[in-house]
């Protein structure tokens, strides 16, 4: 069952030069997918996340989350769909520096105005599985960046979400604590069949995906799907992303262990 589905879809950003940056792209994710997009630098990546996460709007095309299309739902019902149906994950976390990591995971619930034993069952439950427990007292400030992006990914979840949208999760880690993040969204894909959709410039981080949609120009490229060893769709995504071309300067972030 297809969970996101994508018909055709074109966005131009209007101004003194129109500028298209998506193309009339179609493709689907399964329920339950992990999913990378790749394509090098001005490609299309944010802004189709942007549509897809309802933050922006397409020019044409249409987006089905879930079996609702977003554009059509009135704003007030938008805003409680992106709260209940996505969950959002980003490269600089986004957490509050004034609340400790227990506050920020449980703040999409506050929002909803559920009771704080609610809260805290479900906060115990998503720290036990990111391996946050001993850490739900500190402030962004006390922790380490993998120990923030796993709080944000614990405040992504704490909803339930259909689709996780994660924008470059990596991209302010260390290789260590990238490779702790990408091992947790795998064991929340697996485990609770989260679907995710993770934007990336890394190979490494695209290979824990089971499929990696390449992207070009904003229009489809290239997709692969993972059917062997982690080490041989890493080559392959290597070999995808060399005949994409695109700037050097892409793949500078690129960890080669
Ligand atoms: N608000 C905007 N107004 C006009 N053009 C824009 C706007 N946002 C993005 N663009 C252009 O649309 C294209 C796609 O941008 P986008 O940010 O989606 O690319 P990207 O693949 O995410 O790039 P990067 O990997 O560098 O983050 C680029 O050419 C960019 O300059």
């Amino acid at each position: 069952m297809s969970i996101l589905i994508l018909e055709e879809v074109t966005k131009v950003y209007e101004g003194k030069v129109a500028h298209l940056a998506i193309n009339q792209l179609s493709f689907e994710v399964e329920k339950g997918e992990f999913i990378a997009v790749m394509g090098p630098s001005g490609s299309g990546k944010t802004t189709l996340l942007n549509i897809i996460s309802t933050i922006d709007r397409p020019t044409s095309g249409e987006i089905t989350i879930s079996g609702l299309k977003p554009a059509e739902l009135p704003k007030n019902d938008l805003s409680l769909f992106r709260r209940r149906e996505l969950g959002f994950v980003f490269q600089d976390f986004n957490l509050l520096p004034a609340l400790t990591v227990e506050e920020n995971m449980v703040l999409p619930l506050t929002l909803d105005g559920q009771s704080v034993e609610v809260m805290k069952a479900k906060v115990q439950r998503i720290a036990e599985h990111l391996n946050l427990t001993s850490i739900l007292e500190k402030r962004p400030s006390e922790i380490s960046g993998g120990q923030a992006q796993r709080t944000a990914i614990g405040r992504a979840l704490i909803h339930e979400p259909s689709i996780i949208l994660a924008d470059e999760p990596t991209g302010n880690l260390d290789s260590k604590a990238a490779k702790d993040v990408l091992e947790i969204l795998s064991k929340v894909n697996k485990v609770s069949e989260t679907t995710i959709m993770m934007v990336t410039h890394d190979p490494i981080a695209a290979s824990y995906c089971d499929r990696v949609l390449f992207i070009k120009d904003g229009e489809y490229f290239n997709e692969i799907y993972k059917d062997d060893r982690r080490q041989t769709f890493f080559q392959r995504i290597l070999n995808v992303l060399s005949l994409l071309g695109g700037n050097v300067n892409d793949l500078s972030t690129i960890r080669l262990s």
